[in-house]
């Protein structure tokens, strides 16, 4: 609106300008009139003309009045139009002010609807979040009513069945009504039985308290009896221990008794026996008159004496130990682990069976095939070497353990490790000729060898089983009238142990010979003919050679025959060297074997007394060929 006035305001002024600029002119025209007629009083000559000029100027004149008048006209509407505009500039400012108020009304109106705005905004989150509450509170309660409505439902087939269920009770109630009046009854009898009861009960309460006095009465004695009965259990307790104390002491007592005993008998050097006597097989006679063995039990001879007794007259005997019947494979070993042990030590040890066949040489050594319970010295010796070997590995010892088996069949070693061993041999053999010869030779520190003999390192108990199974297979064996399974060869278990000590630099060098002889047996009674008469007179021969050789060692000749045999020179370093050697002889029980029984005992008897030097324990280095030794 302003803006408008202003270039209302410019246009007047433009107006005014040319107006008075007008006037000028008009003015300037006048004057110019005024110079004309001037002109035509001065110039009269030229006064026709200028007459004319005059007239012509008058009629411009008349022109210039009119445009003049003309001018006046538009003057005078000019400043009409001026007044008029004053007028409407003083009303557009009117207009403008009233405007201003209007627009100020206007602001403070705009204010107080923001204001109101604001409010309106605020009230409308308001009601949108009270809208939302709305819509949550509706659908919980949408929910509630479902909830409702179930519950509804669900009290409603509850009713259901509670009505049936008071149907029911009603008829029950009617029963029981019944029962009631019939249990009334009852328990009207039932108070009668109770108020005798309770006469009853008071008379058993005078009793109990009468009972009472008398327990609190006894009390007093138990308690004494007590008392003592404490005094008298310390008294059994420091006797117990006492007799526990004595009990270790004796067989600690019996423990030293036994070392002593075996370190005697080591400084005396004997060749150490034990005699065992199998149980009656069951085909054997039972009688007892049959009975040809007893046992001393006398404090000297106890476990170590054995009497027998043959056509009235009784020979007596005595070994370092004696087995009756029924000592167990395991009781034997006990008494020889010792002697296993000290082949790990260091020491040549020699355990050998002797005796007439079929009295138990092969059960002692081996075992009965198939009983793991009744496994023999063999396994069992080697179950031990390993299990040491592998508890004294802590304390730096390193062992190497080498198997050879080998035996002498009709004068000839055979090696049962050799893998080509059965065909090579049995055709020499079926052929007449000689198998592979094998020959034994003695060091100077007693070490035998055996040419050729198949040597195998071992780590384990189970690979030397497998191995014994292998020359099991490979043994000879045959079946005489005495037994069964008769070895026929004298079969030679040798583990040669070489052990070195890490960290005390220690070596040992132990070998365990382990033997299990041919049976001894009379040919009238074997019955044997044609290759088992000809085994029989071959081991028969060897085992009389072991018998020459026992005498002279006895007799503490000069000159022993052990070259008379393979056996007796294989043993050589047993019988008269520095090994620790133990001989068994087995017994059978048989009343119709007593001669034999007899024989064996005094061959034992003779072995026992026989004296081999002192054992030596080998610490030295390792030998060139530690292979294929003995003894
Ligand atoms: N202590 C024992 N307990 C039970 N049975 C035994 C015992 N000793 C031996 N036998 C049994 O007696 C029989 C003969 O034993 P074994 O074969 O060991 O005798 P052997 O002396 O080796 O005979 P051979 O010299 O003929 O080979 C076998 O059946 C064996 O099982």
């Amino acid at each position: 609106m302003r803006k408008n006035c202003t270039s209302l305001q410019e246009k007047l002024i433009k107006e005014e300008a040319e107006k008075s600029a007008a006037v000028e002119s008009l003015v300037k025209e006048r004057e110019a009139r005024l110079d004309i007629e001037r002109s035509h009083t001065t110039l009269s000559e030229d006064l026709g003309r200028t007459e004319r000029e005059i007239q012509s100027a008058n009629q411009k004149i008349s022109s210039l009045n009119e445009m003049y008048k003309r001018l006046q006209e538009y003057i005078t509407s000019l400043q009409q139009y001026n007044g008029k505009l004053h007028t409407e500039l003083s009303s557009v400012e009117d207009e403008l002010k009233r405007v201003e108020k209007e627009k100020a009304t206007a602001a403070e109106n705009i204010a107080m609807l923001r204001g109101q705005l604001t409010l309106s905004i605020s009230s409308q989150e308001e009601a949108t979040k009270q809208k939302d509450d709305l819509a949550s509170e509706v659908y919980s309660m949408r929910g509630e009513l479902k909830q409702v409505r179930d519950d509804r439902d669900c009290q409603l087939s509850r009713a259901q069945t509670l009505n049936a269920d008071l149907m029911k009770l009603k008829e029950s109630r009617e029963n029981s009504s019944i029962e009631l009046d019939s249990l009334t009854l009852k328990a009207n009898e039932l108070k009668e039985k109770t108020s005798l009861k309770e006469n009853q009960i008071k008379a058993l309460q005078e009793k109990l308290a009468a009972a009472e006095k008398k327990l609190q009465v006894t009390d007093i004695s138990v308690f004494e009896t007590r008392t003592e009965f404490e005094g008298q259990k310390k008294f059994v307790d420091e006797l117990q221990r006492r007799l526990e104390d004595t009990e270790f002491k004796l067989i600690e007592g019996e423990r030293l008794r036994k070392k002593l005993h075996n370190t005697i008998l080591e400084l005396k050097g004997n060749i150490r026996v034990f005699c065992r006597v199998r149980p009656l097989l069951s085909d054997e006679s039972r009688s007892t008159e049959g009975k040809i063995f007893s046992y001393p039990t006398s404090m000297e001879a106890s476990g170590r004496g054995i009497d027998l007794s043959q056509n009235g007259q009784k020979h007596s005997f005595t070994f370092d130990k004696v087995f009756i019947q029924d000592v167990s494979q395991e009781e034997i070993f006990v008494e020889v682990s010792q002697l296993v042990q000290s082949a790990l030590d260091g020491y040549k040890v020699c355990i050998f069976a002797y005796g007439q066949t079929g009295s138990g040489k092969t059960y002692t050594m081996m075992g009965k095939p198939g009983h793991p319970d009744e496994k023999g010295l063999i396994p069992r010796s080697l179950e031990q070497i390993f299990q040491t070997k592998q508890s004294q590995q802590p304390q730096g010892w390193k062992y190497e353990m080498q198997v050879s088996m080998l035996e002498i069949y009709n004068e000839t070693i055979r090696d049962l490790l050799s893998t080509n061993r059965s065909s090579y041999d049995a055709t020499r053999l079926e052929n007449g000729t000689p198998g592979k010869q094998y020959t034994i030779k003695h060091d100077a520190n007693g070490n035998t060898q055996v040419s050729d003999l198949t040597v195998v390192d071992v780590h384990s108990a189970k690979e030397v089983a497998f191995l014994l199974n292998q020359a099991a297979n490979s043994r000879s064996v045959g079946k005489t009238q005495m037994n069964e399974q008769s070895s026929r060869s004298h079969f030679v278990f040798t583990l040669r142990i070489y052990g070195v000590n890490e960290s005390t630099d220690q070596q040992v060098q132990g070998v365990l010979n382990l033997i299990d002889l041919a049976g001894s047996e009379r040919l009238s009674k074997s019955g044997s003919t044609g290759d088992r008469l000809k085994e029989t007179q071959a081991i028969n021969k060897s085992l009389s050679s072991l018998s020459d050789v026992i005498f002279a060692l006895a007799k503490k000749e000069d000159h022993v025959p052990f070259r008379n045999s393979k056996l007796t020179y294989l043993l050589q370093p047993c019988l008269g060297g520095d090994s620790k050697t133990l001989m068994f002889v087995n017994i059978s029980p048989d009343p119709s074997s007593v001669g034999e029984s007899l024989c064996s005992l005094r061959f034992a008897s003779r072995v026992n007394a026989c004296e081999i030097g002192t054992p030596r324990r080998q610490t030295n280095g390792r030998a060139t060929d530690s292979r294929l030794r003995y003894c």
